[in-house]
């Protein structure tokens, strides 16, 4: 070891969720690993060690600190990991609020060619650089609001031509932007209204067209489908998830988010790594997530922003062993915000999450939920420094005050790129 290029010191509370190789489940949910008086060191893009300040200093004794950042007594975490959004998207959708007010269900506006195909409209008539500059946008707010990395899905585009657009989207932003962003193929998100009637002749041209050239041209990790009634049937998700699997992508599913249709079976019986929404499950579904180990992400802004009654039953979940994500659900429509930290709050106040759940459940479980588990989510040697640094001294407080953005510093790959609360 040659230098330090940076140093946090004067932590007052370093959360560093070591030492899940797994998912953490049942208790081990709420197990954070929380270090008084800590200290990060960091060399290059990793870090090298971490722990009480004193052992930090002892171990590095001697080699030459390019930086110091004084923490000032403050909470640090792992950088936050957001694994369900649909970043890049066309135009924006304030013009439903009346209508969700007038109580007009969601799926009810899709129906009627609105929601999700109005975005698909603006979507498709968008370039590749104005649908970058609005991405850019919300990704900066991302990591102003603590995220690190962001999972990304396509799905609004429902051609070859604008879902590879999307995606090309997601993969600039990933080279261009401190956040990296994993890439996940929606083409099943909605049937699009040149199709409609014909769901089955789209089935196909996502199954023999869209899945083998978004695979040659190695644009997405994931697949996921919208598994809902009036949507895409289980049969119709099994189809094309078995197919995704095939062709070596790895999987997720929308499942049970209105009704429950038997979506998290199906994640069950095929090995999907998560299964999102999850708001009709029942004990059926939560057993059959639990045996297959996938993870449950939860999506408490959607639930509130759609005005429903139901929220995702987070505390069985927890209780019965399945490992819980939770994420913004970013997208024009159900879930307009950028923010992991109001999601920190409806996941405790309408989850009935504890602050350590949560603060799991937005890194080290959201790492795994984007296969990414080995290089982020938790402050160990060895792993990407990507940490965050708040205006407050214990994790409770995120959740307790909010509406406000909490994040003093970002640091992003060993470098600060928050600093006061603004991008540097
Ligand atoms: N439910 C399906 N897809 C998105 C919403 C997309 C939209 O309304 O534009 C979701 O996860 O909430
Ligand atoms: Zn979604």
């Amino acid at each position: 070891m040659k230098q330090i290029d940076l140093l946090i010191y004067n932590i007052g509370c370093l959360v560093t969720m070591q030492g899940s190789p797994k998912p953490r489940a049942g208790t081990e949910q709420s197990k954070v690993h929380m270090i008084h008086h800590g200290a990060i060191a960091i060399q290059g893009e990793q870090i090298v060690a971490v722990g009480i300040e004193e052992e930090v200093r002892k171990s590095i004794q001697g080699l030459t600190v390019v930086k110091e950042l004084d923490a000032q007594g403050c909470l640090v975490t792992p950088g936050l990991i957001d694994p369900h959004t649909h970043l890049v998207h066309g135009g924006s959708r304030e013009h439903e609020l009346d209508l969700k007010l007038k109580g007009v269900p969601y799926l009810e506006i899709l129906a009627q060619g609105g929601g999700i195909l109005n975005t698909v409209q603006a979507t498709r008539k968008a370039t590749e650089e104005e649908l970058c500059l609005q991405a850019k946008r919300s990704l900066d707010l991302m990591l102003l609001f603590g995220a690190t990395t962001v999972e990304a899905k396509s799905g609004y585009g429902l051609t070859l031509e604008d879902e590879v657009k999307q995606l090309r989207v997601a993969k600039q932003l990933h080279e261009s932007h401190p956040v990296d962003i994993v890439s996940t193929f929606m083409g099943a998100h909605a049937v699009p209204v040149e199709y409609k009637g014909r769901s089955e002749e789209y089935v196909n041209l996502v199954l023999e067209e869209m899945l083998p050239e978004v695979k040659r041209l190695g644009l997405a990790e994931f697949c996921d489908i919208f598994c809902e009634h009036g949507v895409f049937s289980v049969e119709e998700s099994r189809k094309i998830l078995l197919k995704a699997k095939e062709l070596g992508f790895k999987i997720k599913i929308h499942a049970d988010e209105i009704e429950s249709i038997g979506g998290a079976e199906l994640a069950g019986e095929l090995g999907c790594i998560s299964a999102e929404h999850l708001l009709a499950t029942d004990t059926e579904g939560i057993e059959a997530l639990k045996k297959a180990g996938t993870i449950a992400v939860c999506l408490p802004a959607t639930s509130f922003n759609l005005r429903l009654q139901k929220h995702a039953p987070a505390r069985d979940m927890i209780e019965s062993g399945v490992p819980v994500a939770l994420s913004t659900d970013y997208n024009p429509g159900s879930s307009p915000t950028e923010s992991l930290q109001l999601v920190m709050t409806l996941a405790c106040l309408n989850l009935r999450m504890t602050p350590e759940e949560v603060l799991t459940a937005m890194t080290i479980n959201a790492a795994h939920a984007v296969g990414k588990a080995d290089t982020i989510g938790s402050l160990e040697v060895g792993k990407q420094a990507d940490i965050v640094l708040y205006n407050a001294t214990n994790l409770a407080y995120l959740p307790y005050h909010f509406g406000i953005n909490h994040v003093h510093s970002v640091v992003k790959k060993g470098n600060i790129v928050v600093s006061e609360g603004k991008l540097i």
